[in-house]
């Protein structure tokens, strides 16, 4: 694990020490935009974006998702990077169901990076989202991503299922709020922090926010009412992840998923969703962590459970 400080790679694992244990997220370095418009410099078409990801990743995960609930799978080619992640950061290593880097063979992610700015100072990150025709990074911020899959391919798709409608805009925005810093990030807060309170207070957080909502998805079977949202396939990412890393790995052990009634249910469903099913890669995700968080797990043993109950009833249908 390391960053990019002027164009070179150093191997160095987050600062906590500034920050009393917390483990603090940076903001992501390139943030354009895939418009519709004319004269955008970045216009929707066929073959011309590439999405570089991490099957483990659930912030890569969420592009995933909408790329197969927008019908942009042949829009849009992906590469799978390894989940071994170590002194290199993302690689292109051989791995079951990695791709390698299929539009140039690099070995390593931070060489696109490169590629786009060589004298860039950043984290390295997936997901992230390539212009096959500039040879640069439109963005490497999932929550962006999403919303340019969701909206700015329509006209090629046909496709105009919105999953950021206006009138639930504001709703939506509230409950990514709620979700992002105190479950999507909570459990990343849990795991990396390097002090007792920092630790206790992000799971602390977590589980009031899993509590909330859970009582909001007893009586509703979206989290934004009756239709999905982006909030929704936000929120799973992180739900499908929880019991078999979070839980262990990151400590976050108070409760299971499995152990809230709404909750299990609904994520249940959403794994259920057609096309759904085909982007979750357990085995990747719990290789990643395990192996690649050598300062949280030194052995890089990984665990065999727990067994998962994914494909039984969800139930969910009666909240219509
Ligand atoms: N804000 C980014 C965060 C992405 C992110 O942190 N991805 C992780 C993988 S789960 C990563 O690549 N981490 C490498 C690093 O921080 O060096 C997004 O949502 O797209």
């Amino acid at each position: 694990m390391g960053l990019l400080v002027d164009g070179k790679w150093q191997d160095k694992w987050y600062d906590t020490d500034k920050n009393a244990g917390k483990f603090e997220r940076q903001e992501a370095s390139f943030r354009h935009w895939i418009q519709d418009a004319q004269d955008a410099r970045f216009p929707p078409q066929r073959d011309r974006y590439h999405l570089y990801v991490s099957l483990a990743c659930p912030w890569a995960h969420r592009t995933l998702i909408m790329r197969q609930l927008k019908d942009l799978q042949d829009i849009i080619s992906v590469s799978v990077v390894s989940p071994e992640m170590l002194d290199n950061g993302w690689t292109f290593a051989g791995y079951p169901d990695a791709t390698g880097d299929t539009l140039y063979r690099k070995q390593f992610l931070y060489e696109l990076y490169t590629m786009a700015d060589a004298h860039v100072t950043t984290r390295v990150t997936v997901p992230l989202l390539w212009d096959k025709q500039q040879k640069t990074i439109v963005s490497n911020e999932s929550a962006d991503i999403i919303r340019m899959f969701n909206s700015e391919f329509n006209t090629l798709t046909g496709n105009t299922d919105d999953y950021y409608p206006a009138q639930l805009a504001q709703e939506i925005e509230q409950v990514n709020a709620l979700v992002y810093h105190n479950i999507n990030n909570g459990v990343y807060k849990a795991g990396f922090a390097t002090t007792q309170s920092a630790y206790e207070e992000a799971v602390t957080s977590l589980f009031r926010a899993l509590d909330t909502i859970e009582q909001r998805l007893v009586h509703q079977r979206y989290l934004c009412g009756k239709q999905f949202t982006e909030a929704d396939w936000r929120l799973f990412t992180t739900l499908i992840r929880f019991d078999a890393v979070y839980y262990g790995h990151f400590k976050c052990n108070i409760r299971r998923i499995a152990d809230y009634p709404a909750l299990s249910g609904y994520m249940r469903e959403l794994y259920q969703h057609p096309g759904v099913s085909q982007t979750v890669n357990l085995n990747h995700i719990k290789h990643h962590y395990y192996f690649s968080h050598t300062m949280v797990n030194p052995t890089q043993v990984v665990p065999l459970g727990p067994e998962l109950d994914l494909d039984s009833p969800h139930g969910r249908e009666q909240l219509f």
